[in-house]
């Protein structure tokens, strides 16, 4: 079979990962979890940096570790690209040199190496920081230039560990979304291991979500987030994300729509999903009148405290929603579940994200 499968099990002294998955060749895979999960050990697994105890990973049909067989190809055979936190290029070297250097060490010729570091320059967009050397660069150029150099490997599996996590909030959405652009054109396996939502949400096809050392979710991402099983999952989540397709303002999502601010251009049909959070919802028990606002008919699952406010779970066409409304709001309504209400949230609050994956989920 072609594409990443691996089967593994990694034991410590207070800690056992267990997990078993398979990437298709151009398919994004997320790993999020909580500190201590076991991610940073899957990842380097994979990278051939861990051995564990009993397991199998295989790329292409080629065996990279087998311990019922004794196989176990080390790293700088697996031709493995690794994204980091920090971009962590050659001081002395220029950006283009930076990029170059992975073809130079697997052989290639000096002008051919210049001519694909120049391409992948340009492929994350700093062409005109070439010549630059690590020192003059910003954080989030500094990334794209190691993505850059991570791609002109070459790379049969690229590993991308945490790669948003040490950005600036503005230069963070910024990488998202190059990373997004850039995923899609791949026809590799990317395993991504994140702490953001929004990251699997923007990147990712499928999500595996581990908690000490277990796989409790996996599937693809949209159906994973919008009808999460675990409290941990729907917790991370934290947000209401409802998958569908981009229409005019927003997404087309069963016979209705949500309209939102665009994240990043869309075409209409193209797969994307409307972010929102639960603070954002009100709840009517009516649908209000000739009001811009969205309003998402609910029927109404569970009510729980949550501090000052009470959260309000429902379900939409399938998809689990939650609201944050004040205990007097929910004895005003008498809310109760298996009531049908609606959720009502402003466009200005809704967030409009492109999504990984060609399914529409609509
Ligand atoms: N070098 C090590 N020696 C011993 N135990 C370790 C080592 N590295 C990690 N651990 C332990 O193994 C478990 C999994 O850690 P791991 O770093 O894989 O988690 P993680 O999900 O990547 O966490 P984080 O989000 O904090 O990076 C934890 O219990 C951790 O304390």
């Amino acid at each position: 079979m072609s594409g990443l499968r691996a089967d593994i099990e990694f034991r410590r002294p207070d800690f056992t990962l267990r997990a078993e998955f398979e990437v298709a060749p151009g398919e994004v895979l997320a790993v999020l979890g909580p500190n201590g999960a076991g991610k940073s050990t899957l990842l380097s697994v994979l990278a051939g940096q861990l051995v564990p105890h009993r397991g199998r990973v295989e790329l292409d049909g080629a065996s990279w570790l087998d311990t019922d067989r004794g196989i176990n190809v080390p790293t700088h055979r697996r031709g493995v690209g690794l994204l980091a936190q920090n971009a962590l290029l050659f001081p002395n070297l220029t950006a283009l040199e930076n990029v170059a250097f992975g073809p130079r060490a697997a052989g290639v010729r000096k002008a051919e190496a210049r001519e694909i570091a120049v391409h992948w320059l340009s492929e994350v967009d700093v062409s005109g920081l070439a010549a630059r050397k690590p020192g003059r660069l910003s954080g989030g150029q500094a990334q794209r230039v190691a993505l850059a150099r991570a791609l002109a490997a070459n790379p049969q599996l690229l590993l991308l560990d945490e790669p948003l996590a040490a950005l600036d909030v503005d230069a963070a959405p910024a990488m998202r979304g190059l990373l997004h652009q850039v995923l899609r054109r791949q026809e590799k396996p990317t395993v991504l291991v994140t702490h953001d939502v929004l990251d699997a949400v923007v990147l990712a096809d499928q999500l595996l979500v581990l908690l000490d050392g277990c796989v409790v979710e996996q599937g693809p991402t949209r159906e994973v987030l919008a009808r999460p099983k675990e409290a941990f999952t729907a917790r991370v989540a934290g947000l209401n994300l409802v998958p569908g397709v981009a229409a005019a303002d927003g997404i087309s999502f069963g016979d209705g729509a949500i309209s939102g601010r665009l994240v990043e251009a869309l075409e209409q049909g193209e797969s994307a999903a409307a972010v929102f959070a639960p603070s954002a919802v009100a709840v009517h028990r009516e649908r209000p009148n000739g009001s811009p606002r969205n309003a998402i008919p609910v029927r109404l699952a569970a009510l729980e405290p949550r501090g000052d406010v009470v959260r309000v779970r429902g379900v939409a066409r399938n998809c689990s929603l939650a609201a944050d409304v004040t205990p007097a709001a929910v004895a005003d309504l008498r809310l109760t579940p298996d009531d049908e209400v609606w959720f009502v949230v402003k466009a200005a609050e809704v967030a409009i994200h492109p999504t990984s994956g060609g399914s529409s989920g609509a």
